[in-house]
């Protein structure tokens, strides 16, 4: 495994710039995500890293060493998409033995068989190798891809949402495997998804991303309790953050030059009215099992918040809103720093 850097990095197809002076460093073992919406950038940046698109501007490093000229077979870089793109004719053993058996790379046909198995027991499809690749649910197809980027040793793999076909339980438990196979190999890894449980759960560091902009980068715990701005706080977080405008908070201390607090669930509290100044309408109550989603009207702005299910809310209820340490931004949506206590 290997570092990879991109140096101010920029890509533009016709009037879009799809990626904008981007630099970022992946870390030997490190496992990376970038996180953004559709049309971020994200795509262009893995493919600016194979090789397959050429920057305009900017260099692309593996170990130290300039590659942004070298053709994408010689970057030795390992590459999972989106949807599994087996050989549909070939078995599970044969689809993982594949990027083994090219002419260049000349390996043993035992080296071959134990690098297969191992990835095999590795992914949990062992008892699979001999099935056709089509013969497969969803969940497995997805392994059997993922697994042949693992079958190599590259300096990187990239991953281009490979979960994101899959249902909710099936990514869940591979969101949970690819973790510990990341770490049981110590693989770097740069991952690119617009899902925040992904990101959350997975990464060692998340790279925000927009407009083919890095906005900001940090461990998932920065990123959640310090994010920038208000767009990167609006990414993590569910209920997602709400904002209200300053002006109608009251009896709430907050920086000088706050036009706008970010107020997630953990920094609301709900209470019976006891003669606190913030009163809310609650709308609506969600039951989703273990929690409620409170919606609620505070001075005609919709909040969404969690409370405990055994908290006797009902819509109509009024109900006093008490802010615990709420994000603060500025105009710019500029994150400010936190009052001293
Ligand atoms: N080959 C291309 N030709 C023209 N425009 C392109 C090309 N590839 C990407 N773009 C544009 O560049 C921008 C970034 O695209 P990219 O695929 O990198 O985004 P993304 O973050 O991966 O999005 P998604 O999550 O939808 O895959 C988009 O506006 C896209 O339309």
């Amino acid at each position: 495994m290997a570092d990879v850097a991109l140096r101010n990095i920029s890509k533009r197809f016709g009037a879009t710039e799809a990626v904008r002076e981007l630099s970022l460093t992946i870390n030997d073992g490190e496992f990376l995500v970038l996180l953004g919406p559709s049309g971020a950038g994200k795509t262009t940046t893995l493919r600016l890293i194979t090789g397959l698109e050429k920057p305009d501007a900017g260099s692309v490093m593996i170990d130290g060493r300039d590659v942004t000229q070298d053709p994408p077979g010689s970057r030795d870089i390992a590459f999972v998409f989106q949807q599994y793109s087996l050989y549909p004719h070939l078995s599970v053993y044969d689809n993982l033995a594949f990027p083994l058996r090219s002419p260049a790379r000349r390996v043993p046909e035992p080296i071959i068989r134990k690098r297969v198995e191992q990835t095999a027991d590795l992914l949990h499809i062992a008892s699979k190798l001999n099935n056709r690749a089509t013969r497969l649910s969803g969940g497995e197809m997805q392994r059997v891809a993922i697994g042949r980027a693992l079958v190599r040793d590259p300096s990187i793999y990239l991953m281009d949402e490979p979960l994101s076909s899959l249902d909710a339980k099936l990514r869940a438990e591979l969101r949970l495997e690819l973790k510990r196979i990341q770490l049981e190999l110590g693989s770097t890894i740069l991952y690119v998804t617009h899902d925040q449980v992904e990101a959350m759960t997975m990464a060692s560091r998340i790279g925000v991303i927009r407009d083919g902009r890095l906005l900001q980068l940090g461990t998932p715990r920065e990123i959640y309790e310090s994010p920038a701005d208000s767009y990167v706080a609006s990414r993590l977080g569910t209920p997602q953050i709400n904002f209200l405008s300053a002006g109608l908070l009251s009896d709430v201390p907050v920086p000088p030059g706050t036009e706008t607090v970010g107020i997630r669930t953990e920094h609301l509290r709900l209470a019976a009215r006891n003669g606190g100044g913030m009163i809310g309408r609650i709308h609506r109550v969600e039951h989703l099992g273990e929690q409620n989603h409170v919606h609620l009207d505070y001075k005609g702005k919709m909040l969404v918040t969690l409370a405990d299910p055994h908290q006797p809310l009902h819509a109509g209820q009024e109900v006093e809103l008490h802010l615990q340490n709420p994000l603060c931004f500025d105009r710019a949506g500029q994150r400010l720093p936190a009052m001293a206590h």
